[in-house]
Protein backbone atom coordinates (compact mmCIF):
# COMPACT_ATOMS: atom_id res chain seq x y z
CA UNK A 1 0.00 0.00 0.00
CA UNK A 2 1.21 3.47 -0.63
CA UNK A 3 1.95 5.62 2.43
CA UNK A 4 0.21 8.41 0.55
CA UNK A 5 -2.73 6.65 -1.45
CA UNK A 6 -4.52 9.91 -2.26
CA UNK A 7 -1.01 11.92 -3.20
CA UNK A 8 -0.56 12.43 -7.08
CA UNK A 9 1.30 10.57 -8.62
CA UNK A 10 4.45 12.46 -9.99
CA UNK A 11 4.95 12.38 -13.93
CA UNK A 12 8.38 10.90 -13.53
CA UNK A 13 7.14 7.79 -11.22
CA UNK A 14 7.31 5.31 -13.82
CA UNK A 15 5.01 2.99 -15.46
CA UNK A 16 2.90 4.74 -17.48
CA UNK A 17 0.09 6.31 -15.58
CA UNK A 18 -1.81 9.13 -17.64
CA UNK A 19 -0.24 12.55 -16.96
CA UNK A 20 -2.92 15.04 -15.82
CA UNK A 21 -2.15 19.26 -15.35
CA UNK A 22 -2.18 18.84 -11.70
CA UNK A 23 0.03 16.02 -11.18
CA UNK A 24 2.71 17.89 -13.38
CA UNK A 25 2.20 21.11 -11.06
CA UNK A 26 2.68 18.61 -8.01
CA UNK A 27 5.97 18.10 -9.89
CA UNK A 28 6.97 21.85 -10.20
CA UNK A 29 6.16 22.45 -6.76
CA UNK A 30 8.64 19.59 -5.81
CA UNK A 31 10.98 20.91 -8.02
CA UNK A 32 10.91 24.46 -5.75
CA UNK A 33 12.32 23.03 -2.84
CA UNK A 34 15.10 21.79 -4.63
CA UNK A 35 15.64 25.15 -6.18
CA UNK A 36 15.41 26.66 -3.06
CA UNK A 37 17.97 24.50 -1.20
CA UNK A 38 20.49 24.83 -3.88
CA UNK A 39 20.55 28.39 -3.77
CA UNK A 40 20.64 28.26 -0.06
CA UNK A 41 23.49 25.92 -0.47
CA UNK A 42 25.10 28.23 -3.35
CA UNK A 43 24.95 31.24 -0.37
CA UNK A 44 27.28 29.48 1.00
CA UNK A 45 29.84 30.81 -0.80
CA UNK A 46 31.15 34.21 -2.13
CA UNK A 47 30.94 34.66 -5.68
CA UNK A 48 34.14 33.40 -6.32
CA UNK A 49 34.24 35.18 -10.01
CA UNK A 50 37.87 33.57 -10.84
CA UNK A 51 35.91 30.45 -11.51
CA UNK A 52 34.04 32.27 -14.14
CA UNK A 53 36.58 33.43 -16.17
CA UNK A 54 38.16 31.97 -19.19
CA UNK A 55 41.07 30.03 -18.40
CA UNK A 56 44.30 30.08 -20.49
CA UNK A 57 43.33 26.53 -22.46
CA UNK A 58 40.04 27.73 -23.16
CA UNK A 59 36.54 27.56 -21.40
CA UNK A 60 36.03 28.35 -17.17
CA UNK A 61 36.31 26.01 -14.35
CA UNK A 62 32.56 26.03 -14.16
CA UNK A 63 32.15 25.06 -17.80
CA UNK A 64 35.09 22.61 -17.26
CA UNK A 65 33.29 21.40 -14.59
CA UNK A 66 29.79 20.94 -15.82
CA UNK A 67 31.30 19.10 -18.76
CA UNK A 68 32.45 16.16 -16.79
CA UNK A 69 29.87 15.97 -14.01
CA UNK A 70 27.25 15.47 -17.13
CA UNK A 71 28.42 11.82 -17.08
CA UNK A 72 25.89 9.26 -16.62
CA UNK A 73 22.41 12.20 -15.88
CA UNK A 74 20.19 13.18 -19.36
CA UNK A 75 17.98 9.92 -19.80
CA UNK A 76 14.68 12.03 -19.35
CA UNK A 77 13.18 14.47 -21.08
CA UNK A 78 12.95 17.49 -18.75
CA UNK A 79 17.09 16.58 -18.03
CA UNK A 80 19.18 18.10 -20.59
CA UNK A 81 21.98 18.57 -20.71
CA UNK A 82 24.03 22.18 -21.25
CA UNK A 83 27.00 20.63 -23.06
CA UNK A 84 25.33 18.23 -25.91
CA UNK A 85 28.41 17.91 -27.73
CA UNK A 86 30.99 14.97 -26.71
CA UNK A 87 28.50 13.66 -23.87
CA UNK A 88 29.47 10.38 -22.77
CA UNK A 89 27.66 7.84 -23.18
CA UNK A 90 25.14 7.08 -19.62
CA UNK A 91 27.76 5.09 -17.53
CA UNK A 92 24.72 4.07 -14.84
CA UNK A 93 22.04 1.45 -15.61
CA UNK A 94 19.31 3.84 -15.53
CA UNK A 95 15.27 2.95 -15.51
CA UNK A 96 13.38 3.53 -18.40
CA UNK A 97 10.62 6.57 -18.65
CA UNK A 98 7.37 6.57 -19.89
CA UNK A 99 7.11 7.58 -23.32
CA UNK A 100 4.42 10.55 -23.02
CA UNK A 101 5.85 13.23 -25.00
CA UNK A 102 6.34 13.80 -28.46
CA UNK A 103 10.57 12.46 -29.96
CA UNK A 104 11.20 15.88 -30.56
CA UNK A 105 11.16 16.44 -27.15
CA UNK A 106 14.54 16.06 -26.95
CA UNK A 107 15.56 18.67 -28.59
CA UNK A 108 13.54 21.65 -26.93
CA UNK A 109 16.21 23.54 -25.29
CA UNK A 110 16.68 26.65 -23.36
CA UNK A 111 20.00 26.06 -21.37
CA UNK A 112 21.77 28.54 -23.29
CA UNK A 113 19.62 31.05 -22.14
CA UNK A 114 19.26 29.78 -18.38
CA UNK A 115 23.25 29.37 -18.18
CA UNK A 116 23.97 33.09 -19.26
CA UNK A 117 20.45 34.06 -16.79
CA UNK A 118 22.17 32.17 -13.64
CA UNK A 119 25.84 33.80 -14.19
CA UNK A 120 25.54 37.20 -15.32
CA UNK A 121 21.98 38.07 -13.47
CA UNK A 122 21.14 35.66 -10.93
CA UNK A 123 24.82 34.61 -9.04
CA UNK A 124 25.21 38.64 -8.54
CA UNK A 125 22.03 38.96 -6.57
CA UNK A 126 22.37 36.01 -3.58
CA UNK A 127 25.91 35.59 -3.11
CA UNK A 128 28.41 37.53 -1.27
CA UNK A 129 30.80 39.82 -3.37
CA UNK A 130 34.33 38.25 -2.76
CA UNK A 131 36.90 35.52 -3.23
CA UNK A 132 37.66 32.34 -0.83
CA UNK A 133 39.18 30.23 -3.33
CA UNK A 134 37.17 27.52 -3.21
CA UNK A 135 36.60 27.29 -6.26
CA UNK A 136 35.87 23.44 -7.13
CA UNK A 137 33.29 23.33 -4.50
CA UNK A 138 32.07 26.77 -5.13
CA UNK A 139 31.25 25.26 -9.25
CA UNK A 140 29.78 22.05 -7.94
CA UNK A 141 27.25 24.28 -6.20
CA UNK A 142 26.51 26.15 -9.12
CA UNK A 143 25.49 22.81 -11.26
CA UNK A 144 23.65 21.60 -8.02
CA UNK A 145 21.59 25.07 -9.16
CA UNK A 146 21.94 24.92 -12.85
CA UNK A 147 20.33 21.35 -12.76
CA UNK A 148 17.47 22.52 -10.74
CA UNK A 149 16.49 25.38 -12.73
CA UNK A 150 16.86 23.64 -15.99
CA UNK A 151 15.17 20.51 -14.97
CA UNK A 152 12.01 22.57 -13.56
CA UNK A 153 11.83 24.95 -16.83
CA UNK A 154 12.49 21.92 -19.03
CA UNK A 155 9.41 20.12 -16.95
CA UNK A 156 7.60 22.98 -19.09
CA UNK A 157 7.17 19.81 -22.20
CA UNK A 158 4.88 18.17 -20.11
CA UNK A 159 2.64 20.98 -19.16
CA UNK A 160 2.46 21.89 -23.04
CA UNK A 161 1.78 18.06 -23.81
CA UNK A 162 -1.36 17.76 -20.77
CA UNK A 163 -2.45 20.93 -21.47
CA UNK A 164 -2.44 20.03 -25.39
CA UNK A 165 -4.40 16.71 -24.78
CA UNK A 166 -6.79 18.38 -23.11
CA UNK A 167 -7.61 21.11 -25.66
CA UNK A 168 -6.27 20.26 -28.99
CA UNK A 169 -9.29 21.99 -30.56
CA UNK A 170 -7.78 25.05 -28.97
CA UNK A 171 -4.34 24.74 -29.22
CA UNK A 172 -4.24 23.45 -32.85
CA UNK A 173 -5.58 26.57 -34.74
CA UNK A 174 -2.53 28.96 -33.42
CA UNK A 175 0.02 25.48 -34.09
CA UNK A 176 -0.89 25.95 -37.47
CA UNK A 177 -0.89 29.22 -38.02
CA UNK A 178 2.62 29.17 -36.01
CA UNK A 179 0.95 32.13 -33.54
CA UNK A 180 3.49 32.59 -31.24
CA UNK A 181 1.32 35.18 -29.26
CA UNK A 182 -2.01 33.26 -29.44
CA UNK A 183 -0.33 30.20 -27.66
CA UNK A 184 1.48 31.66 -25.06
CA UNK A 185 -2.25 33.77 -24.51
CA UNK A 186 -3.34 30.53 -24.25
CA UNK A 187 -0.91 28.64 -21.93
CA UNK A 188 -0.48 31.40 -19.14
CA UNK A 189 -2.68 31.68 -16.79
CA UNK A 190 -2.25 34.39 -14.16
CA UNK A 191 -3.18 33.36 -11.54
CA UNK A 192 -1.07 30.16 -10.68
CA UNK A 193 2.29 31.97 -11.55
CA UNK A 194 0.77 34.60 -8.57
CA UNK A 195 0.54 31.88 -5.96
CA UNK A 196 4.12 30.62 -7.13
CA UNK A 197 6.16 33.41 -6.56
CA UNK A 198 4.37 34.04 -3.47
CA UNK A 199 5.39 29.77 -2.54
CA UNK A 200 8.52 30.59 -3.35
CA UNK A 201 9.12 33.32 -1.47
CA UNK A 202 7.49 31.89 1.67
CA UNK A 203 9.50 28.41 1.07
CA UNK A 204 13.00 30.91 1.07
CA UNK A 205 11.66 32.19 4.38
CA UNK A 206 11.02 28.96 6.07
CA UNK A 207 13.71 27.24 4.47
CA UNK A 208 16.52 29.61 4.97
CA UNK A 209 15.56 30.97 8.53
CA UNK A 210 18.30 29.81 11.16
CA UNK A 211 17.00 27.45 13.27
CA UNK A 212 17.53 27.63 16.91
CA UNK A 213 16.25 26.08 19.98
CA UNK A 214 15.40 29.40 21.64
CA UNK A 215 11.29 30.28 21.53
CA UNK A 216 12.08 33.37 19.80
CA UNK A 217 13.85 32.78 17.07
CA UNK A 218 12.22 30.74 14.00
CA UNK A 219 8.58 31.89 15.00
CA UNK A 220 9.45 35.58 12.79
CA UNK A 221 7.47 35.81 9.52
CA UNK A 222 7.04 38.17 6.75
CA UNK A 223 9.53 41.10 6.01
CA UNK A 224 11.04 41.20 9.73
CA UNK A 225 13.36 38.04 9.36
CA UNK A 226 14.34 38.63 5.78
CA UNK A 227 17.37 39.93 6.37
CA UNK A 228 18.68 36.85 8.58
CA UNK A 229 17.55 34.21 5.75
CA UNK A 230 20.55 32.87 4.14
CA UNK A 231 19.25 33.45 0.55
CA UNK A 232 16.52 36.83 0.71
CA UNK A 233 13.45 35.57 -0.24
CA UNK A 234 12.42 38.36 -2.44
CA UNK A 235 15.49 37.05 -4.95
CA UNK A 236 13.44 33.81 -5.39
CA UNK A 237 10.36 35.50 -6.22
CA UNK A 238 11.93 37.99 -8.92
CA UNK A 239 13.80 34.91 -10.06
CA UNK A 240 10.39 33.19 -10.76
CA UNK A 241 8.89 36.16 -11.94
CA UNK A 242 11.31 37.41 -14.14
CA UNK A 243 12.99 33.97 -15.82
CA UNK A 244 11.81 30.70 -14.60
CA UNK A 245 8.33 31.40 -15.72
CA UNK A 246 8.83 32.78 -19.17
CA UNK A 247 11.30 30.38 -19.91
CA UNK A 248 9.19 27.20 -18.56
CA UNK A 249 6.70 29.00 -21.08
CA UNK A 250 9.28 29.39 -23.86
CA UNK A 251 9.89 25.51 -23.74
CA UNK A 252 6.17 25.00 -23.58
CA UNK A 253 5.55 27.11 -26.88
CA UNK A 254 8.69 25.31 -28.92
CA UNK A 255 7.29 22.16 -28.01
CA UNK A 256 3.41 22.66 -28.84
CA UNK A 257 4.89 24.36 -32.13
CA UNK A 258 6.04 21.02 -33.11
CA UNK A 259 3.10 19.40 -31.72
CA UNK A 260 2.00 18.53 -35.29
CA UNK A 261 4.95 18.01 -37.34
C1 LIG B 1 3.52 25.80 -15.86
C2 LIG B 1 2.36 26.28 -16.25
O1 LIG B 1 2.21 27.17 -17.33
C3 LIG B 1 2.44 28.55 -17.14
C4 LIG B 1 3.70 28.75 -16.43
C5 LIG B 1 3.70 28.72 -15.07
C6 LIG B 1 4.98 28.44 -14.34
O2 LIG B 1 6.03 28.41 -14.97
O3 LIG B 1 4.92 28.21 -13.12
C7 LIG B 1 2.51 28.89 -14.35
C8 LIG B 1 1.33 29.08 -14.99
C9 LIG B 1 1.25 29.21 -16.45
O4 LIG B 1 1.16 30.56 -16.79
C10 LIG B 1 1.11 25.90 -15.58
O5 LIG B 1 0.04 26.19 -16.11
O6 LIG B 1 1.19 25.29 -14.50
Amino acid sequence: LSPHPTRRRAMDAGGGEQLSLAAVRDQLIREEDSIVFALIERAKRPRNTPAYSAAAAGGSLAEFFVREAQAGHYQKPEDVPFFSQDLPPPVFPTKGHPKVLHPFASSVCVNDAIWKMYFNELLPLFTADGDDGNYAETVALDFACLQALSRRIHCGKYVAEVKFKDAPQDYSPPIRAKDTNALMNLLTFTAVEEKVKKRVEKKARIFGQNVTLEDSVGKQDGDACDSHCKVDPKVLSKLYDLWVMPLTKDVEVEYLLRHLD
